[in-house]
């Protein structure tokens, strides 16, 4: 069995994978092993896949985000939260001599100095106002995690809005491409990767999709403190969104497996963000990739297992050694990530088809004598 340790140095010494030109010290695109495609499987959708064989340890994706949020409890206090410069992005301890917003938007919008808040202007702009007008209130009224989900939906459109600045308006159907060194045409990126990624309100339950518009028409309406554009329901189309593809950030790897004897858990997540490419990665309990972000909060892909030609590269999206029997990981991506989990490991572990119909049995109400 795998020791902690031998996974962590599985992350740590992957760098000689990478050639000299392609250094991914301050990349500013994503970097994708040749190897790694797209394709799309009937039951899960899109997803990842090799076209020829990959050993364990190899460096298959480093992705940038599209946005990404701190998610600190006390960001004055705290040492983890990251620079807002999405071109650094990099952890600002509280004993560096951080930089904050001149308007006093909110405590958690910190850059590691004055250079990276002249630079992040543009997309930073987009977000002030209303940061400053709502962070408090939506806070103390819905909570962190609703307050998390809303300011990350403003920091995509404020990566989209820098995005349409700087493309000609002829190309912003197409969107950027990635880099010649990239897969040049089967991976979609920036607004467009985001546009394309999966997630309905047929997911939510009635009471989901009423709470949902309401904190829509409040608080992300097209305005002018948030110029965006885009109708409510597609705002609420861009949540579901959210929350079928963003990314928890951990300071340690997820998706150890099998599960090391002595267990590191990943530790605090300190950030969530949007990967257009790395959010193609489908989940399974048994994953073939191990995931954990950089120092610059690029998420970064290693396979953890020699994997096979066409076979599909998947990585966990919770902590494994948290939910170890069938029923609480099923129950764990149904509840948060509202999907019913098909990978090879849950669908081996299923007990026949009659036991499960004895057990719906036990629960399901019969059918009214009125019926008959
Ligand atoms: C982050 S996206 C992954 C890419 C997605 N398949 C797509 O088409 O864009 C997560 C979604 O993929 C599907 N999915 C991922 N892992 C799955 C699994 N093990 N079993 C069934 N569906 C899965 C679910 O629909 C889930 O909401």
């Amino acid at each position: 069995m795998q020791s902690p340790i031998a996974t962590e140095r599985l992350l740590a010494t992957t760098d000689h994978l990478i050639r000299p030109d392609q250094n991914l010290s301050d990349r500013q695109q994503p970097w994708i092993h040749p190897r790694l495609i797209q394709s799309v499987d009937p039951i899960k959708g899109r997803q990842l896949r090799v076209s020829q064989p990959v050993k364990k340890g190899e460096l298959l994706l480093v992705d940038l985000p599209y946005a990404l949020i701190p998610v600190v409890d006390h960001p004055d206090q705290s040492d983890d939260v990251r620079c807002s410069n999405p071109a650094c992005h990099r952890r600002v301890a509280r004993t560096v001599e951080r930089v904050s917003c001149l308007n006093r938007c909110s405590a958690d919008v910190v850059w590691c100095n004055s250079s990276c808040r002249d630079a992040d202007n543009l997309r930073h702009e987009f977000e002030c106002t209303w940061l400053k007008k709502y962070a408090n209130s939506i806070r103390s009224k819905w909570g962190e995690y609703d307050f998390g989900m809303l300011w990350l939906i403003v920091r995509i459109l404020a990566s989209r809005d820098v995005e349409f600045r700087n493309t000609p308006s002829s190309d912003k159907t197409s969107g950027s491409k990635t880099g010649s060194d990239s897969k040049p045409s089967s991976f979609e990126t920036g607004w467009n990767a985001i546009r394309s990624f999966c997630g309905s309100q047929d997911s939510w339950t009635h009471s989901q999709v009423r709470h949902w518009t309401m904190l829509v028409k409040k608080y992300l309406r097209n305005s002018q403190s948030l110029p965006h554009g885009l109708t409510s329901s597609e705002v609420l189309d861009l949540i579901c969104q959210e929350e079928a593809n963003s990314f928890g950030l951990y300071p340690r790897e997820t998706g150890a497996f099998p599960l090391p004897e002595l267990a590191v858990d990943r530790g605090e997540q300190f950030a969530a963000g949007v990967y257009p490419t790395a959010a193609l990665a489908n989940h399974s309990c048994s994953p073939n990739i191990i995931h954990k972000p950089d120092d610059q909060s690029r998420m970064v892909f290693v396979a953890s297992k020699d994997i096979a030609t066409g076979e599909e590269c998947c990585i966990s999206y919770f902590d494994l050694s948290k939910k170890v029997e069938l029923k609480d990981r099923r129950d764990h991506l149904q509840g948060s990530f509202r999907f019913v989990c098909k990978c090879d490991r849950c669908v081996s572990e299923e007990p026949p088809e009659g036991d499960s119909l004895e057990e719906e049995l036990q629960w399901d109400e019969f059918p009214s004598m009125d019926a008959f």
